[in-house]
Parts: C-alpha cells; sequence; structure tokens
C-alpha cells in the first residue's frame, strides 16, 4: 500500500467515531482531506463540522458540509486529525500544515480526540520531525534566540503566513524527551503563539494504518 492508502485508511475507520445528529471537529491537512471526503458521504446524518482551518473549511463547503463557529458550540464530542509524529504516550507533534493554533484550539473542545495516521507517523521519542511554533512576526529575531538557548535550530518557514496572521518557526534538533514540560516552556516565551505540542491534551484514540489493516489504540 502506498502511504497515501495508508492515510486513507486511517480516515475512513474514525468515521466509525461520527454518530448521528454529531457536531464533527475537523483537524487539517491529507489524512484529514480523506476523512472530509469520507463525511460527505454521511453528511445528512451529522449537524455539521467546526473546522481548524481555512483550507479544511474550504472543502468541508464544496462537500455542502455546514460549518459551524465553535463559538456557538458548547459541546464538541468528537475531533479527527492527522499528526505529524505521535509517541507511545499519545503526545504529538502537529503543524506540519500551520494550522497547530486552530487545531489546538478545537482540540481543547473536544471530547475525543481521534488521531489518524500511517505508520511512518509513530516515534519512540518526538522531535525527528521540526517542531512547528506560531509567533507574532514582530517577536521573530526574540523568539529565535529563546529557541537557540534551549537547543533549537529555528527556521522561518518561507513564505508562509498562518491563517491567524503569524509565522512559523520549525525548530529542528530538539529531542523531546518531557513533551509537557517543554509545551509548557515553550508557551512562556513571549511573542509566541502557539506550539505544536500536543502533550497536555494528546492524543484518546489512534487509529494506526499498517498494511495489514488499521490499529485500533486507546489512551491508557
Ligand atoms: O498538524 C497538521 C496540520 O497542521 C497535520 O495533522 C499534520 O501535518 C499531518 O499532516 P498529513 O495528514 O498531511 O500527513
Amino acid at each position: 500500500m502506498t502511504q497515501d492508502e495508508l492515510k486513507k485508511a486511517a480516515a475512513i475507520a474514525a468515521l466509525d467515531y461520527v454518530e448521528d445528529g454529531m457536531i464533527v471537529g475537523v483537524g487539517t491537512g491529507s489524512t484529514v482531506n480523506h476523512f472530509i471526503d469520507g463525511l460527505a458521504g454521511i453528511k445528512e446524518r451529522i449537524a455539521g463540522a467546526v473546522s481548524s482551518s481555512e483550507a479544511s473549511a474550504r472543502r468541508l463547503e464544496a462537500h455542502g458540509i455546514p460549518i459551524l463557529d465553535l463559538n456557538d458550540i458548547t459541546d464538541l464530542p468528537v475531533y479527527v486529525d492527522g499528526a505529524d509524529e505521535i509517541d507511545a504516550g499519545f503526545c504529538m507533534i502537529k503543524g506540519g500544515g500551520g494550522a497547530l493554533t486552530r487545531e489546538k484550539i478545537v482540540a481543547a473542545v473536544a471530547r475525543r480526540f481521534i488521531c489518524i495516521c500511517d505508520t511512518s507517523k509513530k516515534v519512540a521519542c518526538l522531535g525527528r520531525f521540526p517542531l512547528p511554533v506560531e509567533i507574532i512576526p514582530m517577536a521573530r529575531a526574540y523568539v529565535e534566540r529563546e529557541l537557540a538557548g534551549i537547543g533549537g535550530r529555528p527556521e522561518l518557514r518561507d513564505g508562509f503566513v498562518t491563517d491567524n496572521g503569524n509565522l512559523i518557526l520549525d525548530v529542528h534538533g530538539l529531542m523531546i524527551t518531557s513533551p509537557r514540560a517543554l509545551e509548557t516552556e515553550l508557551n512562556q516565551i513571549v511573542g509566541v503563539v502557539t506550539n505544536g505540542l500536543f502533550a497536555r491534551r494528546g492524543a484518546d484514540v489512534l487509529l494506526l494504518a499498517t498494511p495489514a489493516g488499521v490499529e485500533r489504540q486507546v489512551a491508557s
């Protein structure tokens, strides 16, 4: 199977978590695009979707799936999203698509985070994938110095502006042995909007697509 076929298999498995009348939180990325396409097939059964990015919103709209404002919702039963890396404790690096801030907001509201991945995303230690950090543009040089001070090598994502009008620094060279502590530490740097560590709010269920089928793993 190709990587894209594996991504699709994980995405289709996530449809099992969508119940009648539900509002569904929708992430961002190529794996989630397969989920959105699958959701289109059952759109009459759901109340609508909350999107984590403009890109996913456009895809949902193209399928005629109603998009709801997170501020109008008090209960979001489920959020489905991919990851760039996920460890054994279901902590993740996210933000390869640059949507980390809105993803983290929707994930914070959701009762259940379903992570959909192919096996290439499962790692023993987070940090091989450069950690995305969304920053306020005027703080770029300061935040770069702070990140270098903790051993990272930040690289500005060239020509990229987030849906929130901010910049992304991709931080190389971090071996993330304490994801929760690092997530908290990075949030303390003035000018950082969000970092791509999803550790304090990790995944609840991992649907991991392997060539032998989709494994369902539940957080302990
Ligand atoms: O965090 C994300 C976007 O900000 C994505 O979930 C992550 O980058 C994985 O993407 P893909 O499904 O394309 O491999």
